[in-house]
């Protein structure tokens, strides 16, 4: 007996920080938008909790128990009494540290396949709230679809989107580490006074619209300069995809992935094939959103 657990990756279409806050972390108005890239998790029984991976990141991935996907089945079993015997496989197909949310939907898909496979039972509310505990963007992959996530991310309220969106992905040699970017965000900010985070009307409306052209005039990345600071090549990236016939472009959270959104598939296709020839990225990935969250496969 096995269960196979779908998990896409995110963008996100507005990332508005605040100031630090005394725990370290930072307020957002955080608009998530799932993509089509997607990681699959297989648990089945074992002696004990085991993890593997293939994909091309593979060997990036931690194989021991602080993998993502390890401490949601640590989590679920704890609170249920139970022993986390399981072997977990994780099937990744995005990229590490990407900016694009790979980690946090292998825990989401680790703690619903986990959930099947035990029979635990546990209700959305339950996920939701262990998803929470294990970072703040898991609560997003179980979910999927659009949403704002405010606090540090974690509390959602799903948006509405009016269409699909057609978007390439640059995907950067090497990552970057989530808290150098929150970090160097921190650094360019100091003795500034940061702004409370707000979600954008208009980029709400352009999402609930299904307007790309409308959308791509909206986006906006407070992180964009941070990681553009500790990696400025990127700025090539970006240049190189917007003069490929984007409609925008930006880095996707804290990075290194550059997003780029383009009026439909075929424009994509043109945008992945000049950025994989541009020298300005490891490769090029087409994805559309909003993506379903976490589901059972089998
Ligand atoms: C930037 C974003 C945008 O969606 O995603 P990525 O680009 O990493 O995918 C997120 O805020 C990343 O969320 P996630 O990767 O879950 O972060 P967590 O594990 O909760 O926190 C890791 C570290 O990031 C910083 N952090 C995270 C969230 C937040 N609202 N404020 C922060 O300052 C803190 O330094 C924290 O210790
Ligand atoms: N299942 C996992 N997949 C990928 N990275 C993981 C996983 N579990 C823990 N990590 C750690 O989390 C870091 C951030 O990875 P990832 O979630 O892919 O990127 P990002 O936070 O930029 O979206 C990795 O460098 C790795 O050390």
């Amino acid at each position: 007996m096995s269960v196979t657990v779908r998990v896409p990756a995110k963008v996100n279409v507005q990332l508005a920080v605040g100031g630090a806050r005394p725990d370290g972390f930072h307020d957002l108005a955080n608009v998530f938008l799932a993509v089509g890239l997607y990681d699959e998790v297989t648990v089945s029984p074992a002696d004990e909790l085991r993890i593997t991976c293939d994909g091309p990141d593979a060997g990036q991935v931690p194989l021991d128990r602080t993998n993502l996907a390890a401490r949601a089945a640590q989590k679920l079993a704890e609170r249920h009494g139970l022993a986390p015997d399981v072997h977990i496989h994780i099937a990744k197909d995005i990229p590490v540290a990407g900016g694009m949310a790979g980690g946090s939907a292998d825990g989401a898909g680790a703690l619903l396949a986990c959930d099947a496979l035990w029979g635990t039972g546990a209700s959305r509310a339950e996920l939701l709230d262990i998803c929470a505990e294990l970072g703040s963007d898991v609560p997003f992959s179980l979910l999927g679809g659009a949403a704002l996530g405010t606090g540090r991310g974690e509390k959602l309220r799903p948006l509405e989107v009016g269409g699909g969106f057609h978007w390439v992905f640059a995907v950067a040699d090497g990552g970057l580490s989530t808290p150098a970017v929150y970090g160097e965000f921190d650094r360019l900010n100091e003795g500034v006074e940061v702004p409370e985070p707000v979600a954008s009307q208009p980029l709400l409306d352009a999402l609930a619209k299904g307007d790309p052209a409308a959308l791509a005039a909206t986006l906006s990345n407070d992180l964009q300069a941070a990681a553009l600071s500790l990696r400025p090549s990127l700025a090539d990236t970006l240049a190189a995809g917007t003069a490929a016939g984007a409609l925008a472009g930006l880095v996707s959270g804290s990075g290194p992935t550059t997003a780029f959104l383009t009026v439909d598939a075929a424009s994509a296709a043109k945008v992945a094939e000049a950025l994989g020839a541009s020298g300005t990225c490891r490769m090029a990935r087409v994805a559309s959103g909003p993506a379903r969250g976490a589901c059972r496969l089998g």
